[in-house]
């Protein structure tokens, strides 16, 4: 048990330094708040929560993680090398393909509840 919390104390701690030092997972954090915000305004059925709900862990988890392939890179490849450049674009296209998944899906939930 005391692992398990040792382990949740180190994700909240890199969740935290990635909110400190990325510009990107502070306006993903943003998003999350003000989409939960209109989920509670517009009263979303269990099934829109659900949809909503996946997409946004989606987004957040792939920026932790290209957030963490860019610290990696940055401490064995401080030098430019194209490796470096493929992993870096790499992450960042998960991150582009999360984020565009999650704006179609909110369309999509939104949608309905927007238009008159
Ligand atoms: N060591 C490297 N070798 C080759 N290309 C690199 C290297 N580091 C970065 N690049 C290229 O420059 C781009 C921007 O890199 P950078 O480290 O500024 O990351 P970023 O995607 O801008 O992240 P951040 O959100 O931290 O600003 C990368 O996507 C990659 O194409």
């Amino acid at each position: 048990m005391i692992r398990f919390l040792r382990s949740v104390a180190y994700a909240w701690s890199g969740f935290r330094s990635a909110v400190g030092t990325q510009a990107n997972m502070r306006i993903h954090v943003a998003f999350v708040v003000a989409v939960n915000a209109a989920g509670l305004l517009f009263g979303l059925s269990a099934m829109e929560w659900a949809a909503i709900i996946i997409v946004q862990g989606m987004v957040l988890a792939a920026e932790l993680l290209n957030t963490a392939v860019e610290h990696v890179v940055d401490l064995v490849s401080p030098q430019k090398h194209p490796l470096a450049k493929a992993a870096k674009d790499t992450a960042a296209a998960a991150v582009l393909f999360a984020a565009a998944t999650a704006v179609a899906v909110g369309l999509i939930v939104f949608g309905p509840h927007l238009l008159p």
